[in-house]
């Protein structure tokens, strides 16, 4: 996903707002402080409520795993939980055509223009609610920038307008006529909804926040607090303030009940200096109060090589004929020549975060050993020239799509021998478990989600350091795997057989959700409805 760390940027559109409406109004004097109130009793056998917000959902808009997760998650919790999505009302979604029907309006405040809310029925009866405000999402692009992967300028207030109205809904439940038990947050662009339920302060939810991509903070300047409607005396080290700044990201770890990430290991990894962002003070308080978990991710039933309308053949475990079919499909998609050695694949956001510059450096020797390599990826321009140059060192050997499709995606890991993953950090991964469910090998750096789905020499190989000899090493190893054809094969079946599916990954989020809503509400904290 090309997601924006935009720095400090204004925003375009800072003209004053029209007046307010109270349950869309962040407090403005000290006089306003209400209690928390406890949390209601809900009826016994009633499915609790969550408002799932996100900023992308594989069905309509993705740009990586965020819109995979958005899209598993609210439909594994079911039953139990009635669980629906808010997301920005992008021109993709309402250009789908898929009625949308307006059933709310929120009016402006400070910078943030009015907008209303739709509401989506899928097919398979997920509702998801849109923020529908043209101004800001009726654009081409992608979530988070425009074409050429630019973050859009004005994305503090396109978030912020996402989250105040993830809060308008939370506060008022006569607004959807559902009222909210709880909150589930994704990634830096929803972190300004736990600050806001907290500033509004008229109803107490509990709110899990989950870190997808630590890196990706949402940084503006200070002087953004006033038209984004956040108090001032928010803006302190257990509140909004990040090192002199705004910081998203910071304001939902300070105000959620509780934080997740992605898996344990990068849970752990994130409350140390090397992969905290800064962070990891917080982060490390977080985890000590039990207030951080690693959960992590499933894979959709969807992505299934048994039944994936985009294969030719489909395929299942020990069926390496089918297989192969696909790898030749995919050596002739890419126009490589024939070649009895094995293929690599890397399918990815081009991003420093997923080491390609390592991948162009020992692309001379895969070739050199036999192999080919093909790639899809999007993202940095830098990356993709250098892959581009790579692919026409070559011809034949090397293929590289400069482009974002889902379904030559799932092509290339029903069709490649291994996936190229090492990534400098990795939160989860999502493709490295699809590329295991497909039957393609991962070949990985030892960090984050990473070292805990990819187990060396049974499912995937695993390299340890960062470095050009351990990946080169690795790689040596694969050539050898490759030839010894009844390791490869069960090591093949292993990794397709693998049971990383939603059903299970699930669980803990249901067992978290419940203890959260056992809980009663926290005491306020200083900067609760302490506005100006
Ligand atoms: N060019 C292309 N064309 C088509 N599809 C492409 C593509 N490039 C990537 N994809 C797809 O995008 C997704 C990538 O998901 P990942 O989880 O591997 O990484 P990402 O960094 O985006 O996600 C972040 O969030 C997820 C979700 O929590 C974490 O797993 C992860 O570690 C974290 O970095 C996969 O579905 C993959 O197939």
């Amino acid at each position: 996903m090309v997601k924006a760390a935009v720095q400090g940027r204004r925003a375009q559109n800072d003209e004053p707002s029209e007046r307010p409406h109270p349950r869309d109004l962040v407090p403005r004097g000290p006089g306003t402080q209400t209690p928390l109130p406890r949390l209601r009793p809900v009826a016994p056998g009633r499915d609790r409520r969550v408002l799932f917000v996100t900023t992308e959902i594989a069905d309509f808009i993705k740009a990586g795993g965020l819109g995979d997760v958005s899209a598993a998650l609210p439909r594994a919790l079911k039953p139990g939980y009635d669980v629906r999505v808010l997301m920005p009302g992008y021109r993709q979604i309402l250009s789908a055509g898929k009625p949308i029907v307006r059933v709310a309006q929120l009016p402006a405040s400070h910078a943030l223009p009015a907008c209303d809310i739709g509401r989506l029925v899928c097919d398979d009866g997920l509702i998801i609610y849109l923020v529908l405000c043209p101004s800001l999402y009726d654009r081409d692009g992608n979530a988070y920038g425009d074409d050429f992967g630019v973050g859009w300028a004005d994305n503090d207030i396109r978030f912020a307008r996402l989250a105040l109205a993830a809060a308008a809904i939370v506060n008022d439940p006569s607004l959807l006529e559902w009222q909210v038990d709880l909150l589930h947050l994704n990634d830096w662009a929803t972190g300004l909804t736990a600050g806001y339920v907290r500033w509004l302060g008229r109803r107490y939810v509990p709110s899990v926040y989950t870190i997808h991509n630590l890196a990706y903070q949402g940084v503006f300047g200070a002087d953004r607090l006033e038209p984004l409607g956040i108090p001032p005396s928010a803006f302190h080290i257990d509140g909004v303030e990040y090192y002199g700044q705004l910081s998203f990201m910071k304001t939902g770890l300070s105000y959620a009940s509780h934080v997740t990430t992605v898996s344990n290991n990068y849970a752990r990894e994130i409350t140390t200096p090397e992969f905290g962002c800064g962070l990891e003070g917080l982060l490390a308080k977080r985890a000590l109060e039990g207030r951080l978990s690693g959960l992590l991710n499933g894979i959709d039933d969807r992505w299934d090589p048994r039944h994936d309308t985009h294969l030719a053949p489909n395929f299942g475990i020990n069926d390496w004929h089918g297989k192969r079919a696909n790898t030749q499909r995919v050596r002739r998609m890419f126009g490589l020549d024939p070649s009895g050695g094995p293929l690599f694949a890397v399918v990815s956001r081009l991003v420093s975060q997923k080491g390609l510059d390592l991948t162009c450096e020992i692309a001379d020797t895969l070739v050199a050993a036999g192999g080919q390599l093909v790639v899809i990826g999007r993202g940095e321009y830098a990356i993709e020239q250098s892959l581009v140059a790579l692919a026409g060192r070559h011809p034949g050997q090397i293929g590289v799509n400069i482009g974002f499709d889902e379904g030559e995606a799932r092509q290339i890991y029903a069709g490649s021998d291994f996936l190229l993953m090492p990534s400098r950090f990795e939160p989860c991964g999502l493709s490295q478990l699809y590329a295991q469910r497909f039957g393609s090998l991962p070949i990985a750096h030892r960090t984050g989600g990473l070292a805990d789905t990819i187990q060396d020499g049974i499912n995937g190989l695993l390299f340890d350091e960062m470095t050009l000899e351990a990946y080169r090493a690795t790689l040596r190893r694969a050539f050898d795997l490759f030839h010894a054809t009844d390791l490869f094969y069960a090591m093949r079946r292993a990794a397709m057989a693998g049971r990383l599916h939603w059903r299970q990954a699930v669980v803990p989020y249901r067992r978290l959700y419940a203890e959260l809503l056992a809980e009663t509400s926290p005491a306020s904290s200083s900067d609760h409805g302490s506005a100006r």
